[in-house]
């Protein structure tokens, strides 16, 4: 039912000025308010003036509790004449059942002819049903635009919320008539707030209003969330949450609320309405290794490098992987044929092992060198170039949660498992990665790689571009070479825009390895090079050109990280330095750091680290060395870069 407050007025009016139905006159503000000209011969039976006041007052209550039943279901009103019961429109008794007076139902005819002088019914009226059109007259304005009538649909919108008791007033003023008895005390006082009244089944509201109403936490647990289809990975879906639900992606151990990641598509916000914590396998994790910055992972120091650049598998590693879903709360393992919560890349290519060619899968060897690669070349790239760091989980990359989800359903899963049926499209097998320097683009390609068991190689524009164009063609096809030798590998080069166009640094042989790169790209991830993944990485989409662009097929927006994504890395470069802040302090630290990437947070700490006489471990570090640190270290993104990153993924990004 709709309610607007200009209804309240007449409502609230309604006992005193529309409801005379013993008296045959209207009101005289009625009679200003009906058309001029013309009689009105709507007319309606349980307002007839010559029944009793208390017959009245029970037709009214009866058919207004009807009506309003009517009017008050959930779906799409007809028009009033669309009703079946022609004689509800014009005032007549809208029952099934004859109504007990010899005339027949009135004739459907223009309502606003006029208001009726006489009692006698000289404007058409049938004398038994509808002989009365005062109260047609004196009703509310119409309710509804289509309604030549306003009475009748107005009665029964008000009458279900005003028992027979508020008609009493009305009734009271009347002299003459069978009179009921008074109203109880309790119906008169206190009166109903305008519009509202206390015992009104329509607009039951309690008398204290809302604030008297308990908290939230006295509702009723909410459902539990309803299967999601769209989640055919097998992703594990969270067993109902207490009320109140926990924010989404925020970890227990901060006080941030979950914050939208800055650029998520409404397309999949409102996905993820429906899958409460669906981010949740994505839950940043503390440390376990040493920092994730490739730089200082240690190549191959202990031999526990696998030849697929990560370390074998540590007992109790399956463990380790459903608890990247579990984040510490049981869940429900969707039925998903496929995935469950095994740690399926891992499991799906142990050591290498080579999977069937006819499947099409990432995993296809390609089996002897390629030809024509220089072999010094090719050992080069694989010595140097391959990354053995620890293997990075979706869990180690904080914040970036619709980010995660979008790689992993639109890369990761396509890879592993192709479609199997014929004609099916490729998956992707690049994907270009930009955004401010330090957001975590190399860290994602890393995890990407983890995620698809794949051996890692690195490669760097800028390395590439440092000794001469010819060397650096030689370096990046040996590069691409190796990759397709190391089936599943992904190869990752950060700084393409350096292997494009000149940089600030004004470096020799920009430009010159584009060509090469093209060509690369087109061989070791065309239709005959399965099982190479390139992610590239760039702080300057812009200087991508087209041909270079549309040669990934996937290009992704890394954002800096958001606030609860910024206590996560801070709070854990700072425990790497023996140092723990208070709840208050990192919120505090939270809030100065705004702008900074994930880079730019690591330095800082190094930075209030080298403040604290580190390392010579004189003294832990102090809030008050990070304050210090502040004052050197800053956000290098400019708002104008960051509005130049959300064009740039607006026109070229593909969102998520
Ligand atoms: N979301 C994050 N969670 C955890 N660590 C992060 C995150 N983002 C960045 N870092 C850390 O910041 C450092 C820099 O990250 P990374 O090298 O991935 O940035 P990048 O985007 O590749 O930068 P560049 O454009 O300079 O190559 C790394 O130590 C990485 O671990
Ligand atoms: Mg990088």
């Amino acid at each position: 039912m709709h309610w607007t407050p200009e209804h309240a007025q007449p409502l609230n009016q309604w006992p005193e000025q529309h409801l005379d139905v013993s008296s045959t006159t209207p009101s005289p503000a009625h009679k200003l308010e009906l058309p001029p000209g013309g009689r009105q011969r709507c007319h309606y039976a349980w307002a007839h003036d010559d029944i009793s006041a208390l017959t009245a007052s029970n037709l009214l209550k009866r058919y207004a509790e009807k009506y309003s039943g009517v009017l008050d279901s959930p779906y799409e009103r007809p028009t009033l004449g669309g009703y079946g019961d022609a004689a509800f429109l014009n005032g007549a008794k809208g029952d099934p059942e004859p109504w007990p007076g010899p005339e027949t139902p009135y004739p459907l005819a223009s309502l606003h002819e006029g208001l009726p002088g006489t009692k006698s019914g000289s404007g058409g009226g049938s004398g038994g049903l509808g002989g009365s059109p005062v109260l047609a007259g004196n009703l509310p304005e119409p309710l509804y635009a289509g309604n030549a009538c306003g009475g009748p649909s107005a009665a029964p919108e008000y009458a279900a919320g005003y028992g027979g008791g508020y008609l009493a007033p009305g009734y009271c003023a009347q002299t003459g008539a069978a009179l009921p008895p008074p109203p109880p005390a309790a119906l008169l006082q206190p009166p109903p707030p305008p519009g509202y009244g206390p015992s009104g089944s329509l607009y039951n509201y309690p008398a204290g209003g809302y604030a008297a109403q308990p908290g939230y936490g006295a509702l009723p647990p909410p459902p539990a969330p309803p299967p999601a289809p769209y989640l055919t990975s097998g992703l594990a879906a969270p067993t109902p949450l207490p009320t109140p639900a926990p924010p989404r992606p925020s970890p227990a151990s901060y006080g941030f609320q979950g914050v939208a990641e800055a650029g998520v598509s409404l397309k999949r916000k409102a996905t993820d309405e429906g899958a409460e914590g669906r981010y949740r396998k994505y839950a940043f994790e503390p440390a376990k290794a040493p920092a994730a910055d490739g730089a200082s992972y240690p190549a191959a120091d202990n031999g526990e490098c696998r030849g697929n650049g990560f370390r074998a598998k540590p007992p109790g590693a399956a463990e380790e992987a459903s608890g990247k879903y579990a984040g510490g709360v049981p869940l429900k393992v969707l039925g998903s044929p496929i995935y469950g919560p095994q740690l399926e890349p891992f499991e799906k290519f142990p050591e290498r092992a080579p999977a069937p060619a006819s499947r099409g899968g990432f995993a296809v060897p390609s089996g002897e060198p390629p030809k024509g690669v220089d072999q010094g070349a090719l050992e080069l790239a694989t010595s140097k170039m391959v990354d053995c760091g620890p293997p990075v989980q979706w869990a180690d990359v904080a914040g970036q949660g619709a980010l995660k989800a979008a790689l992993e359903e639109e890369l990761v899963w396509p890879l592993l498992r192709p479609p199997a049926y014929p004609g099916s499209p490729r998956p992707p097998r690049t994907v270009l990665l930009f955004g401010p320097r330090g957001a975590g683009k190399a860290l994602l390609g890393r995890c990407l790689a983890t995620q698809l068991g794949a051996t890692l190689l690195r490669l760097r524009g800028g390395t590439l571009v440092a000794p001469g164009a010819a060397e650096g063609a030689r370096l990046l096809q040996a590069a691409f070479a190796a990759a397709r030798c190391r089936p599943p590998a992904v190869l990752l080069i950060s700084e393409l825009d350096a292997l494009l166009s000149a940089r600030d640094d004004g470096t020799a042989a920009a430009g010159a390895l584009q060509a090469p790169l093209l060509a690369c790209l087109d061989g070791g991830c065309g239709a005959g090079a399965d099982g190479v993944l390139v992610v590239g990485t760039t702080s300057r989409p812009a200087a991508l050109d087209e041909a270079t662009r549309r040669r990934f097929a996937l290009r992704f927006y890394v954002t800096l990280p958001d606030g609860p994504a910024r206590g996560q890395i801070l709070q854990r470069a700072l425990a790497q330095q023996g140092c723990a802040l208070s709840e208050r302090e990192l919120a505090a630290l939270v809030q100065g750091t705004q702008g900074f990437s994930g880079g730019e947070l690591g330095q800082l700490c190094q930075q209030a680290a080298a403040g604290a006489g580190l390392p010579g471990l004189q003294r832990p570090i102090s809030y008050k060395d990070v304050e210090a640190a502040l004052a050197k270290v800053g956000p290098r993104a400019s708002p104008k870069d960051l509005d130049s990153f959300v064009e740039w993924d607006k026109m070229y990004g593909f969102g998520h």
